[in-house]
């Protein structure tokens, strides 16, 4: 199996972020606290996510957590929200406002038009967990991956993708069984669940990952992007219409068709879309 040669895109200070050949890495860097993040920690995040979706030679983010803890040698994806930033509104940042702005970036690994791979090497808890769900596919580690939902303890509630797009995963009774008991799921029950894709090796999670992602991009990027956009629409009401309607508006762009119209309006004439275009 290749190992990848990642290279640093961006320097932050709560994530790391790499690329190499097609694939970005981003990853919480806090692994003494589980991974919590803060607001610093999600404004980095909506950075390097929002840098993957612009960067055309990107076509599949891995999301994982760096570890593992210098205190206990434990692993964590994410635990959610710092609760020692947690003030009275939200997450507390530097310049005093409470934000929930983690919800920015479930919407933007929703809405990129690329793949994005949880790859989850220890504890995924709470707005973790939710983060996983939001992605297109999870790969988790064997040994030390536990999935755990604490929002019902810490009056927190993720009402969106977290729990309801959730149950759609792995049946109502399923999460509303996470939700309500918050009990601890190893890699092979969440499998069993199907709300991780494959269980590995820890050794091998990393480069498993991106082997999966090097298979995705040898597919056309168009019929992924339109797949993963068409797979979201039932669940994203209009704006998952809207999503995969833009996405068709660009493809309508690209025909002789589009080129007639915008033509014939900088030229100031009336268009002509020829006879026996109506395919049927
Ligand atoms: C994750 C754990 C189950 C791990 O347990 P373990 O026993 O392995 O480790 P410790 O508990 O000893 O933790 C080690 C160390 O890390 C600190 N830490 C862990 N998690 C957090 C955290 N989330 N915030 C701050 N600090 C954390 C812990 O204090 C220890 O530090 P020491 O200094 O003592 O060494 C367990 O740690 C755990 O249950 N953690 C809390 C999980 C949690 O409740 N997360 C918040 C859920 S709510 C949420 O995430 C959330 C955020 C949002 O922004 C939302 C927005 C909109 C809607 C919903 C949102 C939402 O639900």
């Amino acid at each position: 199996m290749k190992s990848p040669n990642w290279q640093t895109a961006i320097e932050f200070e709560d994530i790391t972020y790499k690329k190499c050949d097609g694939v970005a890495r981003i990853a919480f860097n806090r692994p003494d606290i589980r991974n919590a993040f803060r607001p610093k920690t999600t404004s980095e995040l909506y950075k390097a996510f929002y840098d993957a979706q612009e960067d055309t030679s990107i076509g599949v983010v891995l999301l994982s957590g760096e570890g593992p803890s210098s205190k206990d040698g434990k692993w964590a994806f994410c635990s959610g929200g710092d609760q020692k930033a947690r003030g009275h509104q939200g997450y507390v940042g530097e310049d005093g406002y409470h934000r929930l702005n983690i919800l920015e970036v479930q919407r933007l690994i929703r809405f990129m038009p690329k793949v994005v791979i949880a790859v989850v090497p220890g504890w995924a808890v709470g707005g973790g967990h939710s983060l996983h769900v939001v992605c297109d596919m999870t790969l988790a580690s064997k040994e030390h991956a536990i999935f755990k939902q604490t929002d019902a303890d810490v009056t927190s509630f993720d009402g969106g993708y977290g729990s309801a797009y959730l149950a759609k995963m792995v049946g109502q009774k399923k999460a509303r069984e996470i939700f309500f008991l918050g009990r601890n799921y190893s890699a092979q029950e969440a499998f069993e669940m199907g709300m991780v894709n494959a269980v590995i090796p820890h050794d091998e999670l990393e480069d498993t990952a991106y082997q999966w992602a090097q298979e995705i991009l040898e597919k056309s990027p168009t019929s992924i992007k339109m797949l993963k956009f068409a797979m979201n629409l039932t669940d994203d009401g209009m704006v998952g219409q809207q999503v995969f309607a833009g996405e068709a508006t660009r493809l309508a762009y690209m025909t002789e068709e589009a080129k007639e119209g915008r033509n014939a309006f900088l030229e100031k004439r009336k268009p002509d879309f020829g006879k026996d275009k109506w395919i049927p």
